[in-house]
């Protein structure tokens, strides 16, 4: 998944303007509005108050300052407060509103990814890093929400530049223009230096992807890691990921302050510039003088927010372009969906007919032409060598993947994608790592189940999967588990395993290696629970332990064979 283009301001405001809700902006834009006119009015009004202390000399440039002049005080100052209290209530309720805006943009980014990657077909899913799902769900989605404050803080800022400026005008004209013409040629100037923003919010995507990743990797195979000693290499890569990141943010850090700097020299050389303009050149009354000068200070920081704001949204557009490219990559490799379509019911046998599967970036097909009939209720045992294709038949078979040619069939019929989807629900896979939920005995065995199921079928299914041991415990099946049910033996974890597939009474029971490294009494009980299973539900053992080999009324030798066709012995 990657962004390598940058996106257009009108892309990302486009983008946004679709995903909130244009009432919101409406009432945000109008209390912006309110805001910013109460500011400008602020402010005009200060030109009254300043004559009370240094006289009105000079100072009728138009109607609505001459009759403003002419008010009592005590209205002046109770206008004053008023304008100044009505806007900082409503700049509360802005910035009320705009946290609103952006934490429910950063809700549907979320949903939106995640449902994104969860819908995606397993074919190309497993292609992806688990670390990389991480990063998009969690710091894309914030970063990319937090693009429409940026952009609600620029809209906020530049509706009350405008009316700063017809404030300014109001009381000259000349000062108006000039402020507009040397604050167009400084945010010229400050565009140059924004512009590396998209590449630097980039670099930053890729660091922190990269360390989402090793953090991720190294979490999930910590045992396997202290075991081989890899540990301290893992450090270093960890190390290295840090210090790209850390070089990452600090460029980004060091440009956005030394624009900053730049526009603060240049902000002190406007005002100066100003203040000479106002009182050497202009001659302008101190009744006019002082309330300029109040109007010019306000918009220095306001303008300074401005250029940070547009900094900010250089750099956050990565994020939503990363987003952005990876939401459509997902979305153009869906998986099927479950449309309502008659339920699947294997009573005969389950087929593959010419089946062919190459994987993405391979050359050799894993399968090509390949036949294979197994009869309901037989219990079908796999051999191969690794990477002889046993576990890719597991997802032919349970539907998980597509053929690039040739069909799944099931009592004679191929199964078109929704019949794909409905047919999974009927399968139960146990693979060798079984994923245990950090939760109790009962909550993993019922992990999955569409139904909250009763206790008594949890614990049929425990006898089932001869897994009495968890009676004996003295919290029975309300033992808590612990992460990746490390409190547990290989063994007993599979047995649990065994129970859950066998709680969803399934028609195809899929065991994936699930006696690798498991002692002679393990394998003997879970292959008790299997040879209980014969003639009641299809089992594909997938194996490499002669064990479980033995269980099978049919060997189907994945080395040798180019189609298998199993006697009707199983029903
Ligand atoms: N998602 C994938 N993308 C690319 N190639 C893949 C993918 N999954 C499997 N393969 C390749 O397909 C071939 C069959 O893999 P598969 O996992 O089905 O073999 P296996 O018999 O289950 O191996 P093992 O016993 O080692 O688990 C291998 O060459 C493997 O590298």
């Amino acid at each position: 998944m990657s962004a390598d283009r940058d996106l257009t301001s009108r892309e990302v405001v486009a983008f946004l303007a679709r995903q909130v809700e244009t009432r919101e902006i409406v009432v945000l834009l109008g209390l912006m509005l309110v805001a910013s006119l109460s500011e400008g009015l602020g402010l005009v009004l200060l030109i009254p108050l300043t004559q009370l202390f240094v006289g009105s000399e000079g100072a009728a440039a138009s109607s609505l300052l001459a009759s403003l002049a002419d008010a009592p005080v005590a209205a002046l100052l109770a206008g004053f407060v008023g304008l100044v209290s009505l806007r900082a209530v409503i700049v509360f309720l802005v910035n009320e509103r705009r946290r609103e805006i952006g934490l429910s943009l950063g809700r549907r980014l979320r949903t939106q990814a995640h449902a994104a990657l969860m819908g995606a077909d397993w074919r190309w899913l497993s292609r992806q890093h688990s670390g990389d799902h991480a990063s998009l769900v969690m710091a894309e989605a914030d970063r990319a929400a937090g693009l429409a404050d940026h952009v609600l803080v620029t809209l906020t800022g530049l509706v009350t530049v405008a009316i700063l400026l017809v404030s300014t005008a109001l009381v000259s004209w000349q000062v108006a223009v000039a402020i507009l013409l040397f604050g167009g040629a400084a945010s010229l100037l400050y565009a140059n230096f924004s512009r590396g923003g998209q590449a630097e919010g980039r670099a930053y995507v890729a660091a922190h992807g990269k360390l989402q990743r090793l953090v991720t990797n190294a979490l999930s195979h910590l045992r396997a890691a202290r075991i081989a000693g890899a540990q301290p290499g893992m450090a270093r890569d960890f190390d290295t990921a840090v210090s790209d990141l850390a070089a990452v943010e600090q460029r980004y850090f060091r440009a956005t302050h030394a624009v900053n700097m730049l526009f603060q020299i240049g902000a002190a050389f406007a005002l100066a510039m100003f203040v000479y303009v106002t009182v050497e050149l202009a001659a302008i009354p101190l009744a006019f003088a002082i309330p300029l000068t109040a109007l010019a200070v306000r918009l220095v920081p306001l303008l300074g927010s401005l250029q940070q704001a547009r900094r900010s949204w250089q750099f956050d557009i990565a994020g939503l372009g990363y987003l952005l490219s990876s939401l459509e990559d997902a979305r153009a490799h869906p998986d099927v969906a479950e449309a309502e379509v008659p339920p699947v019911h294997l009573s005969r046998e389950l087929a593959l007919r010419g089946v062919t599967l190459t994987y993405h970036g391979r050359t050799d097909a894993v399968f090509e032409h390949f036949d294979m009939v197994i009869p309901a209720g037989g219990i079908i045992a796999v051999r191969g060598q690794s990477g002889a294709g046993k576990s890719s038949l597991a997802d032919l078979v349970s539907g998980l993947i597509r053929p690039d040619e040739g069909d799944l069939c099931i009592d004679g019929v191929a199964l078109g994608d929704a019949q794909r989807a409905s047919w999974r629900r009927h399968v139960a896979y146990v693979e060798q790592e079984p994923y245990l939920t950090p939760g109790t005995i009962a909550q993993n065995i019922a992990w999955g189940a569409s139904d909250s199921p009763d206790l008594q079928a949890i614990r049929d299914a425990i006898t089932a999967a001869s897994a009495e041991f968890v009676f004996d415990l003295p919290q029975g099946i309300e033992t808590e588990m612990g992460e990746d049910g490390r409190l547990f033996s290989g063994g007993e974890k599979q047995r649990i395993a065994l129970a859950r597939a066998l709680l969803a009474k399934p028609q195809l029971l899929i065991l994936d290696e699930v006696t690798a490294g498991l002692d002679a009494r393990n394998a003997e009980q879970i292959g008790a629970s299997v040879r209980a299973l014969r003639g009641r539900c299809t089992v594909l053992i997938l194996s490499h332990d002669e064990r479980m080999l033995a269980l099978g009324d049919e060997v189907l030798d994945l080395d040798e064979a180019r189609s298998f066709r199993a006697p009707e012995s199983g029903t």
